[in-house]
């Protein structure tokens, strides 16, 4: 039996509140067996906590991954016109490979600043689950399915696709991985397809995880097609329900955050997305107060800059309170639960806080740091001051990901070199 012990600092408890004590892990369940007062416990190996805070691992509630290789490729446009005229023309060109080398480099990225856990939305998925096998981390996969701009058969085949991917992968590196079914919008899915499809993922228990209500331009042509609410026409396709989660929920009124609530639907929230795209401020405080379960995502690399997800949670905090006209609203706990353990129900992990039985997914920070100093509150300081580069040690099932700032599941200067080739060569192609 093999036990790690994070020994030497303090640690952030499920109640938000800070003490100083030692947590044990078990690399054989990959679950926290104690969370005791210093110099209780003993393991078999030691992680170096001094001077540090030990966190719940970070879950991205909304990402693609891959799109690491599209960084900084187009930015400073509306969502539609970005998607149509840069990302799906280069999309178009990736290969499995390119997708694999650009999975492996998101990984890394979250890795080094403390993500755990992630739930993405791509294509060419048995490569992102491969990638996560070796990363060591937990992520609910699925593919995207799309079928405006096709025809019939592509179209029901890319949703076929959806669910096979979702029944095929749940489960697997030994239950690290979930799957979700994904219709990636309501307005790049038919309705008939959606009536015809979404059934077979309901009968099959499949959870459901799409884009809704991110744009205005979203919001219109349904209510324009459909006379009704996008969340209203989502739940007369019965697409909401307790296992469904809608990334962005940012143009919703009072009567669509009544029915994800009553409906028990949750909201991956995507602050740095919502400023760069400006797609607009997602009613954060109201989803909350109304019961909502909200997580965190950065969504991809290619509308955010980054993938840390200690950016976000200021970002979280910053537009919920500019959205609320509350400088009350969205408050520093709230965030850090919301990017803990709000996002690790909305993935179905039980994950998300450092409490014995739990998932022994966490993180360390490095507290003795000029801009961590003060330590008046160390909540605020998770919320508002630290940076992914201050993680000094990431865990996930029990396994060491990180170390001192090395990664041990990837060689990370050969995974950056090969998404490099990998995203010049696709920008040639698909410049051709
Ligand atoms: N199989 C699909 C690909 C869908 S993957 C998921 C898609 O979501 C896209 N995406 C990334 N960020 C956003 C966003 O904020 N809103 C909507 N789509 C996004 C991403 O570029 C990718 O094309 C096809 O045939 O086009
Ligand atoms: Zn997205």
């Amino acid at each position: 039996m093999s036990e790690l012990l994070v020994t030497g600092g303090q640690v952030l408890r499920p109640d938000m509140t800070v003490e100083r004590a030692d947590v044990l892990v078990s690399q054989d369940s990959g679950d926290i067996v104690a969370v005791d007062e210093p110099g209780t416990l003993d393991g078999d190996d030691e992680l170096d906590a001094s001077d540090g805070l030990v966190i719940p691992g970070l879950v991205n509630a909304h990402t693609h991954v891959a799109m690491t290789l599209l960084r900084g490729l187009a930015d400073d446009k509306p969502l539609d016109a970005w998607l149509q005229e840069d990302v799906w023309p280069v999309e178009a060109e990736l290969t499995a490979e390119d997708i694999r080398a650009g999975a492996e480099l998101g990984l890394v990225e979250m890795i080094r600043s403390g993500t755990t856990a992630l739930s993405d939305m791509y294509f060419e998925v048995e490569e992102i689950a491969d990638a996560v096998d070796q990363a060591g981390m937990r992520a609910v996969l699925g593919f995207t399915a799309v079928t405006v701009g096709k025809d019939d058969e592509a179209a029901r085949s890319d949703l076929q696709e959806s669910l096979d991917v979702a029944r095929r992968l749940d489960g697997a590196a030994g239950g690290r991985i979930q799957t979700t079914f994904q219709p990636h919008s309501l307005t790049t899915v038919g309705e008939a397809y959606l009536r015809e499809f979404v059934p077979q993922a309901l009968e099959d228990d499949l959870s459901i995880h799409l884009h809704a209500n991110e744009t205005r331009d979203e919001v219109t042509p349904i209510v324009d097609d459909h006379g009704q609410r996008p969340l209203a026409y989502a739940d007369d396709i019965s697409l909401l329900d307790g296992d469904t989660y809608v990334a962005h929920g940012v143009h919703v009124d009072d009567s669509e955050i009544d029915l994800l609530a009553e409906t028990g639907t949750g909201v991956a929230h995507c602050p740095a997305s919502n400023m760069k795209l400006a797609s607009g401020m997602a009613p954060v405080q109201d989803l909350l107060d109304a019961g909502v379960t909200v997580g965190i995502g950065t969504d991809g690399a290619a509308s955010n800059n980054d993938l840390d997800m200690f950016d976000e949670m200021r970002d979280a905090a910053m537009i919920g309170k500019l959205a609320a006209d509350d400088a009350s609203a969205v408050d520093a706990s709230t965030v850090v639960e919301m990017a803990t353990a709000n996002g690790a129900a909305l993935l179905g992990f039980d994950s998300g806080r450092i409490e014995t039985g739990a998932n022994a997914d966490l993180a360390v920070i490095d507290l003795d740091a000029p801009h961590l100093t003060p330590a008046h509150d160390l909540v605020s300081h998770l919320a508002y001051a630290v940076h992914g580069s201050d993680v000094r040690h990431t865990v996930c099932d029990g396994e060491v990901l990180m170390r001192d700032r090395t990664v041990e599941v990837f060689d990370e200067q050969a995974v950056r070199e090969r998404a490099s080739d990998h995203a010049a060569a696709l920008v040639e192609r698909a410049g051709d």
